[in-house]
């Protein structure tokens, strides 16, 4: 009798270490989750990113605000207090999926209720993936005002990244205006419409420099407008985790005498390659390896310019590359290299189509899918005001949270019609100054089957102007999607997809549409909740540029009181 119990205690200890190892193999969170505690307190101050004075949104006295510096499946808590005297708030997690907090994306009007003045709000929720995220106001123009920093989640200890480096620093690219975000917000719902125009500065880390010449609150020797200096040491590889959170602009970045190899994008794996400048825009991420090895005596430029708009007197953004151990501020002997033409677009095309999943790190697409919704991108006149839509419906922000709404039943808080998945393929000619025959406005949403597989197509067209056609970043909440193609011209809804990259598309959580052309995106709606899809331009989603999708609410878990503020209920 004796030796089976043995026996069968030896089984069972064997058992329960091969459990641990497992464990601590496959779900490193497992064993080593944290929790990371964050406490911040919103504030206007003057600041003077690019040596103009201005009040700005500040986060514990900063902008860019802290850095979120976390491993895979840690938990954050952001104790976040609104001191802004006036004027309510929201920050939105971007590029994280928020399962099962959908309740804490971030979405003023669509996932909570603004935060008042004076309130302090409890953000929680899980960072399940590693890679390089981003964090912004998303209520009115806020992020503009300067709130938004980064957010860099590390893989556990002891696993480590298909790719080598010795160091890695964050590259944070911002466009900046002297106006409030208020004016510029009056501005575009005026009539006559007042456009925000081009930027005065581009800021890379906070700094930029806009000639002061005779304005008295500018100073171009205040130290908050020194710019940044990313040293490196001779010889080592550098791992730039780079994003842009512009209002506007398309930028394209890069460092002097330096080829970079992209390693990352959105928070997946790229198959690397190798590019001069990196086009980048508003709500990416991307990781770039750098090697230190051009000569080491002097110092270089990294510079950043507007792409896809005229960048008129915009001038570059301007950091330096110091060599250690030359000295940091010492400005590189040449004249700063010129970014790319700025309206050629078949260079970003190019690096759009180059981002393909790196090999061993593919996760392929379900090969068919249940719904193809394609969203036309226009500009609109309605009632005399500009706008933009999607299938001639301009988004109108209600103020009641769709989450809100739809667990609560208080079905007058938004449009009941959904709007539609398509426009008049066969007679729009996208090249047309849009018409904007029938052109609405509404909060109608699209509901999802839960679990379905859906494509989405971003089809772009002529604006209100002659030849016109821009470039927008469209972000989905709540979701990373994979990207199955870009053409030039209208999306053949019968041969396109014939030729889809179902093989090995990068997946994304922001991706551009370029002018005159079409994205395809196709993703689950797998993840309970209510979520935004918008255009990242700041001034286009106020001006109706976006959409709002819910799929499985009925599974969405009880809603934390936090967010509820502005709701009245009966
Ligand atoms: O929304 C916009 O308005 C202007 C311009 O179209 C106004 O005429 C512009 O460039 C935008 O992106």
């Amino acid at each position: 009798m004796a030796v089976p119990v043995k026996l069968t205690g030896m089984v069972l200890n064997l058992l329960t270490i091969l459990f641990l190892f497992v464990c601590v193999m496959n779900f490193p969170a497992f064993s080593e989750a944290r929790v990371r505690r964050y406490k911040w307190e919103l504030k206007y101050e003057y600041r003077s990113p690019d040596c103009f004075s201005k009040l700005v949104i500040t986060i514990n006295g900063g902008t860019p605000g802290p850095t979120i510096v976390a491993e895979q499946g840690d938990t954050i808590v952001v104790e976040l207090k609104n001191s802004l005297w006036t004027e309510n708030t929201a920050i939105h997690w971007h590029g994280i999926r928020q399962i099962e907090t959908p309740w804490f994306d971030g979405t003023e009007g669509v996932t909570q209720c603004p935060i008042l003045p004076g309130e302090t709000f409890v953000y929680q929720f899980v960072v399940d993936r590693p890679g390089t995220y981003l964090y912004h106001a998303h209520y009115g123009m806020q992020r503009e005002a300067g709130l938004y920093g980064s957010i860099r989640v590390s893989l556990p200890a002891g696993i480590s990244e298909p790719f080598e480096y010795d160091y890695e620093r964050s590259i944070m690219l911002m466009d900046w205006y002297h106006k409030s975000a208020y004016e510029q917000a009056a501005g575009l719902a005026s009539i006559p419409f007042k456009w925000v125009d081009e930027p005065q500065s581009l800021l890379i880390n906070g700094r930029g420099r806009f000639s002061c010449s005779s304005l008295a609150s500018c100073n171009e020797s205040n130290p908050q407008c020194t710019p940044y200096s990313l040293t490196v040491i001779p010889g080592k590889t550098y791992r730039l985790r780079i994003s842009s959170l512009t209002a506007l602009s398309a930028l394209s970045f890069q460092l002097e005498g330096h080829n970079m190899t992209v390693v990352e994008a959105d928070g997946h794996y790229v198959k690397p390659f190798v590019v001069q400048n990196l086009f980048i825009y508003s709500g990416e991420t991307y990781s770039v390896l750098v090697k230190a090895d051009q000569d080491p005596s002097r110092n270089y430029w990294a510079t950043t310019n507007i792409v896809s708009r005229n960048p008129k007197t915009t001038p570059p953004g301007l950091a330096i590359l110091n060599y250690y151990p030359n000295h940091p501020r010492r400005s590189p002997p040449t004249i700063p290299p010129p970014g790319p033409v700025w309206d050629h677009v078949s260079p970003r095309e190019n690096q759009s189509l180059a981002i393909k999943a790196r090999q061993g790190f593919i996760t392929p697409p379900p090969k068919i899918s249940d719904r193809m919704i394609v969203f036309l991108n226009t500009q609109n006149r309605f009632n005399g005001f500009v706008r933009w839509s999607v299938n001639n419906v301009s988004f109108n922000l209600p103020h009641t949270p769709y989450l809100i709404a739809l667990k609560q039943n208080l079905l007058h808080a938004f449009d009941q019609t959904p709007p539609p998945d398509g426009y008049d393929f066969k007679n729009y000619n996208i090249f047309d100054v849009a018409p904007n025959k029938n052109a609405t406005t509404s909060s109608g949403i699209y509901r999802l089957d839960f679990n379905s597989t859906v494509d989405i197509i971003l089809q772009n067209a002529n604006t209100m102007n002659v030849n016109n056609s821009e470039t927008h970043p469209w972000h989905l909440h709540g979701h990373d999607f994979w990207v199955l193609g870009y053409g030039r011209g209208k999306f053949d809804i019968y041969n396109d997809p014939k030729n889809f990259n179902l093989v090995d598309p990068i997946m994304k959580n922001t991706v551009p549409v370029h002018p005159y052309g079409w994205t395809a995106l196709r993703f689950r709606a797998n993840n309970p909740g209510v979520w935004a899809f918008h255009c990242h331009i700041e001034s286009h989603f106020f001006m109706g540029m976006g959409v709002v999708f819910e799929e499985g609410i009925e599974k969405v878990g009880k809603l934390p009181s936090s967010i509820m503020g502005c709701v009245h209920r009966p």
